[in-house]
Order: structure tokens, then C-alpha cells, then sequence
């Protein structure tokens, strides 16, 4: 209901329907008068901190900053989590920032991995182009900064944490999932008492200052104080705000500013000079940062394929580099889950097991021997997910329409998708604020743990876990991207 008086039906009411759910989180210790004036404080608190996002329902709140915000679709209390799972996913971080880097040194294995599905993925093909050209003419650039977040979710049936994906190209809320850490640090702090909660279960997070440092830190190792960062953008960015987190914190830690640029005005603005340095207008650029070019729907002629390629042939540092971006792919997460993949690239036998154990199932459609897991997932399709090879939410394929398309698919198709274990993680009820307006829910929760990492040649500059963010949606939704309109910015209540 609106804040402050309840108006809507309490979803939770409505699924209790004989689901032996085990209730968990604090939602039912709720009053009305306590519910009303935590969510308010959520509410102001959200406002005065920039923990907004511009309202879809305004139209220019994706172009001019400050005008149509509302705060950020929240979770009102953190959310129960196994502190030992949490503290297994930090222990990861800095273990798959290593893997991520020296998989994008082995051509040989990405043009192995990626040679079918360049051909059944258009999107995957022409950044394979991209990858060769640059090889051909030589790198010029050899400082490569990711600015990671893996994404976890803790299978109920075994207790496993279990990783979703690996996001190499922008990874979003660094910004707003340490604002929402902090909004849970002063709500239970100072309601902890009424709602029995502690603030010690609520860990704090510094992924806006570890992502600004990243960024500062490749922008140093560049090492002309002249030039900029160049931040990749839509023309429309209802999630700017979580993108100026990063552009101030770098400029009150570093110096360095940011410019902000969509690939149409890199076309029309950008140059490379005689040393191959990248120029936007007479500004010189150190860094580009990606917050857009994930998606085939970021290039909406050749002219940003273009300009995909000046900036990558440039000797800016690139987050990601094409290599960083090729490594993010679905297809290479499923590769890396095959018997004696990993240890192509790490020795240490107990960080191999670690990153293995983590590992969902995940098969290839194409190829020898899967012909029983296809026929497995067409028997009994709710136990899989589909996924193409795309980004940025809304894509992947769920419950019958794995069966429907897996039998649709043609053979020179099938490369283009990968196949995974559905996770079934633990459902929690909580209060979800959306638009001012409070529902209670039962939801299910997603950790993304961020890693920055900077290798200068063979010089290795970073490699941190650098903080955590929680999104949570409605348990009955396949979808769950906040972006893309289905989830809640949330956080980790350790238990
Ligand atoms: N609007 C763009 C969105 C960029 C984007 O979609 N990033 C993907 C990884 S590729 C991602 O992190 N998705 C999880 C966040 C969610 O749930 O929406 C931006 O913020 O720059
Ligand atoms: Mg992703």
C-alpha cells in the first residue's frame, strides 16, 4: 500500500496457500505503525542518499539529470543469508578475477570455445571480428581492467552455492548496492531493537569506492593526468545515477573526470592520433568504461560497430577489452565447467576445487554426448534454464519454453544458447517498495559479488573483492534484472 496506509491485499496472504514455505525474515514481526515509519525512513533516507533511479514514467529522466527520480525498487530489510555461503562467495572473488584474466590471454582456447558460436551468434561473431582485427594489428594496450560481478544463488535443495553468471562488461550497482547496504545498516540500527534484528548481521560494502578505485587506478596507470575517462552510455540511462556514483567518487579520489559519451558521438567525435591514442574532440582518453555495447541492441548501425573497434584498436585501457567482454559469454562459462578445463589456467589444485564447486550444471546443446541431458531437459524442462548469448536481462528461457525451443532449434542454431541447472534458492517474505508503495512478498534472492582487478603487462596492480550487492524479485518470476524492471535492490542479513 501507499506509505502510511495499507491498501493493497498482502501478497503474502495469497501464497501461503498450503506452500510449506518456511517463513523466514522479520516481515511478520511487523505492526502496522512500526511498518509505516521504517518504510518512511526507507523512503527519505533512499532520497537524501542517491539511491535513486529515474522514473520510466517520466520522459526525460534518462537524459537530464535531476529531473524525474524516484528512489530505488528496495527490499525494506535485509534479507536472511548463510553467513558461510556469503563469506564462501568473498573468498571467490579474487580467484575468478585471476581466471577471467588468464582466459583472455588463451587465444587459442577463446577461438576453440567461441568457434561455433560465432557462427550461430551474430553478437558473438562480431565481437570475435573485433578480437581478430585487433590481434592482427598487434595490442596496443596491454593495462586491462575488470570491473567484475559474479552472481550466486544458494541452491536450497543442497545448500551449494552456486554461481548464475560472470559479468565482465557493465556490471551494474556498485553505486546503489552499497547505498542499499548502508539504507539496511541504519534501518536495523536504528529500529533493530523493535524489529530483533542486529546491525552486526548486516555487513557493510564499499563497492562504489573499490569500482571509483579501479577505475582511478588503470586511469594512474595510463599515466597522462590530461586525459579523461570515457564512459560508454545510452542516450536514455534511467540508471545513471548508479554510473555517477563511480564518475564522483573517482574525481574526489583521483582527479580524473568523466565524460560521457554514446557510441553515435563516438562516431562523430572520436580519433586516433599518430600514436594511437583515443581523442574525443581535443579531450585525450585514458580509460573507456563500458555501460553500454552488451547488448546487439547497443549497435544500431556499423558506424557503432565502428566505433567499437577505433576505441578497441586505441591504447586506451578498455573495461572490459574485447578479450574481458568474450570471456564474460555464457558459452565460455559453460566451457570452463568441463572436466580439466580450469586447471588449463590455474595451478593451485584447492582454488581449481573451490571455483568448480561453485560451478551449476552447464552444458553445451551442440556436441557429442549431450543427448541425454537434451532429452532430460524436453522430459522435465522446470529443472533447466536456457540461456543465448546475451546480456542485460530479460533473455534467458524458463519452465516449458525450454522443452518448445530445444526442439525448435535448428543444428546450426544450437551454439548459440547454453544450457544450466535451474537454481531453486530458499524463498523469504519481505516488504517491496516500488514507486513509494510498499508490498509484502515472498521473494528469492541473487548475491552478485563485485572483483576489480588491473594487470599492467605482467605487473598485477589489483586483484580485491570489492563488495557485494543483493537483488531480490517476486519467487513466481523467471526474470529478475532491476534494470530491466523485475527485481529490488536488496542486501545480506547474515544468519
Ligand atoms: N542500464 C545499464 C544496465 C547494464 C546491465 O544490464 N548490466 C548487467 C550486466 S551486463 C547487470 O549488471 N545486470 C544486473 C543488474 C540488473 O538487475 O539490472 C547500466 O546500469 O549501465
Ligand atoms: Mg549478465
Amino acid at each position: 500500500g501507499v506509505a502510511g496506509v495499507s491498501t493493497e491485499p498482502t501478497m503474502g496472504d495469497d501464497l501461503a496457500s498450503g506452500e510449506d514455505q518456511k517463513k523466514t525474515g522479520p516481515v511478520e514481526e511487523l505492526s502496522n505503525e512500526l511498518r509505516e515509519e521504517v518504510v518512511r525512513e526507507a523512503l527519505v533516507w533512499a532520497t537524501l542518499h542517491g539511491a535513486v533511479v529515474g522514473d520510466k514514467n517520466h520522459e526525460r529522466s534518462g537524459s537530464s539529470p535531476g529531473v524525474g527520480i524516484v528512489h530505488v525498487p528496495l527490499a525494506l530489510l535485509p534479507t536472511p543469508f548463510s553467513r558461510a555461503a556469503f563469506t564462501q562467495a568473498l573468498d571467490l572473488a579474487t580467484h575468478y578475477n585471476t581466471l577471467v584474466d588468464r582466459v583472455s590471454q588463451d587465444t587459442q582456447f577463446l577461438h576453440e570455445a567461441l568457434a561455433q558460436t560465432r557462427k550461430a551468434d551474430s553478437f558473438t561473431g562480431r565481437l570475435m571480428d573485433i578480437y581478430d582485427q585487433v590481434n592482427a594489428e598487434g595490442i596496443t594496450q596491454d593495462i586491462q581492467l575488470g570491473l567484475h560481478r559474479s552472481d550466486y544463488m544458494l541452491d536450497m535443495a543442497t545448500g551449494a552455492l552456486l554461481q548464475v553468471e560472470m559479468n565482465t562488461i557493465s556490471s551494474s550497482f556498485a553505486g546503489l548496492g552499497d547505498l542499499t547496504s548502508k539504507l539496511h545498516r541504519y534501518l536495523v540500527g536504528r529500529f533493530g531493537q523493535e524489529l530483533g534484528l542486529s546491525v552486526e548481521n548486516v555487513p557493510d560494502n564499499s563497492a562504489a569506492d573499490n569500482f571509483a578505485e579501479g577505475l582511478g587506478k588503470a586511469w594512474l596507470e595510463y599515466g597522462d593526468p590530461n586525459a579523461a575517462v570515457l564512459m560508454i552510455v545510452y542516450g536514455k540511462e534511467t540508471n545513471m545515477y548508479d554510473q555517477h556514483w563511480l564518475s564522483f567518487k573517482l574525481y574526489e579520489s583521483f582527479g580524473a573526470k568523466v565524460i560521457r559519451r554514446t557510441f553515435a558521438e563516438v562516431t562523430a567525435e572520436a580519433k586516433l592520433d599518430d600514436k594511437r591514442r583515443l581523442v574525443i574532440g581535443e579531450q585525450p582518453i585514458a580509460v573507456v568504461y563500458y555501460r553500454s555495447g552488451y547488448s546487439p541492441d547497443d549497435y544500431l548501425s556499423d558506424s557503432d560497430w565502428d566505433a567499437r573497434l577505433l576505441m578497441e584498436r586505441s591504447t586506451a585501457v578498455k573495461c572490459p577489452s574485447i578479450s574481458y567482454h568474450l570471456v564474460g559469454a555464457k558459452k565460455i562459462q559453460q566451457e570452463l565447467a568441463k572436466p580439466g578445463v580450469l586447471e588449463r589456467f590455474l595451478q593451485d589444485k584447492e582454488v581449481v576445487a573451490k571455483l568448480r564447486e561453485s560451478f551449476a550444471g552447464l552444458w553445451s546443446l551442440e556436441g557429442d554426448g549431450n543427448d541425454q541431458i537434451l532429452e532430460e531437459a524436453v522430459a522435465k524442462p522446470e529443472g533447466f534454464v536456457l540461456k543465448p548469448q546475451r546480456e542485460g536481462g530479460g533473455n534467458n528461457i524458463y519452465g516449458k519454453d525450454v522443452a518448445t525451443t530445444i526442439k525448435k532449434l535448428k543444428q546450426e542454431e544450437l551454439a548459440g544458447y547454453i544450457l544450466m541447472q535451474r537454481i531453486f534458492p530458499a524463498v523469504n517474505d519481505s516488504y517491496l517498495i516500488r514507486d513509494g508503495v510498499w508490498r509484502t512478498a515472498k521473494i528469492i534472492s541473487e548475491l552478485g559479488i563485485f572483483g576489480t582487478y588491473l594487470r599492467n603487462g605482467k605487473k598485477e596492480v589489483l586483484n580485491k573483492q570489492a563488495g557485494h550487492l543483493v537483488r531480490s524479485k517476486v519467487a513466481d518470476s523467471d526474470e529478475g534484472g532491476v534494470a530491466a524492471g523485475y527485481g529490488v535492490l536488496d542486501s545480506p542479513y547474515l544468519v
